[in-house]
């Protein structure tokens, strides 16, 4: 199974509305690719190709959260407080430069590895390499598809949804032998304000309530160390 790919023409930001209807079949469609892979192709989201303006980045991502209000209405409140200031939201310009892979050690990766530690991130790519762990464990290709925006979930909405969205493991890998071609990947993670207070979406209370930016902090000095 390859990660699914959603046309989100409807409710695209040239659009200035979508329809209940449109709303209900377009999150029907995010829940079961977010449920079943936890990575998800958007196209048609109208953020343009040749310039990735993070501004419409910010809109899209409120867009694809809005669109997930049909199915949890939980995430109302949070979706209004993504663009005030007090947030961790980032974005990271990855570039990649040219290797001989033929030197490369032996288990040698681009990127190793990973979850995100937020809600979403919206990942735009030049290049092919990025793989994407199944739940079954087997590593899938995330290709190139011109246009469309990779969305996935990170580790802070896995646990708001009570680990019904997945957060998956994902990793670059070195170009084939031969291939001095460079990647470049813009990776836009956002995050909730910093002072909204993270609780379970179907009162599982499976993880206690916790606040975005506490969370943030925490993931960072494990990954990094305390000071
Ligand atoms: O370079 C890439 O495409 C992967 C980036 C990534 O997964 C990350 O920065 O979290
Ligand atoms: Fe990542």
């Amino acid at each position: 199974m390859s990660i699914p790919v959603v046309d989100f023409s409807a409710y695209g930001l040239n659009e200035k509305a979508a329809t209940d209807e449109q709303l209900r079949a377009l999150s029907k469609e995010l829940k079961k690719a977010l449920t079943e892979v936890g990575f998800v192709f958007l196209k048609n989201t109208g953020i343009a190709e040749e310039e990735v303006r993070p501004a419409d980045a910010i809109k899209a991502a409120r867009r694809f959260l809005k669109v997930l209000q049909a199915e949890y209405a939980c995430f109302i409140f949070w979706v209004c407080g993504v663009t005030a200031d007090e947030n961790g939201t980032t974005l990271r310009s990855l570039y990649y430069p040219p290797v001989n892979s033929e030197k490369a050690k032996e288990g040698q990766l681009r990127c190793g590895e990973h979850s995100d530690y937020g809600t979403i991130t919206l990942l735009f790519q030049n290049s092919d390499g990025l793989q994407v762990r199944r739940r079954s464990g087997e590593f899938i290709c995330a290709p190139t598809i011109p246009g469309a925006v990779l969305i996935n979930v990170a580790d802070l909405m896995q646990r708001w949804t009570s680990d019904q969205f997945v957060s998956v493991l994902h990793r670059v890998l070195l170009p084939p032998v031969g291939d001095c071609s460079t990647r470049q990947s813009l990776a836009f993670f956002v995050q909730p304000d910093d002072e909204a207070l993270i609780t379970c979406c179907d009162g599982s209370n499976k993880y206690p309530p916790v606040s975005a930016g506490a969370y943030l902090i925490e993931r960072f000095n494990d990954s990094y160390g305390r000071n």
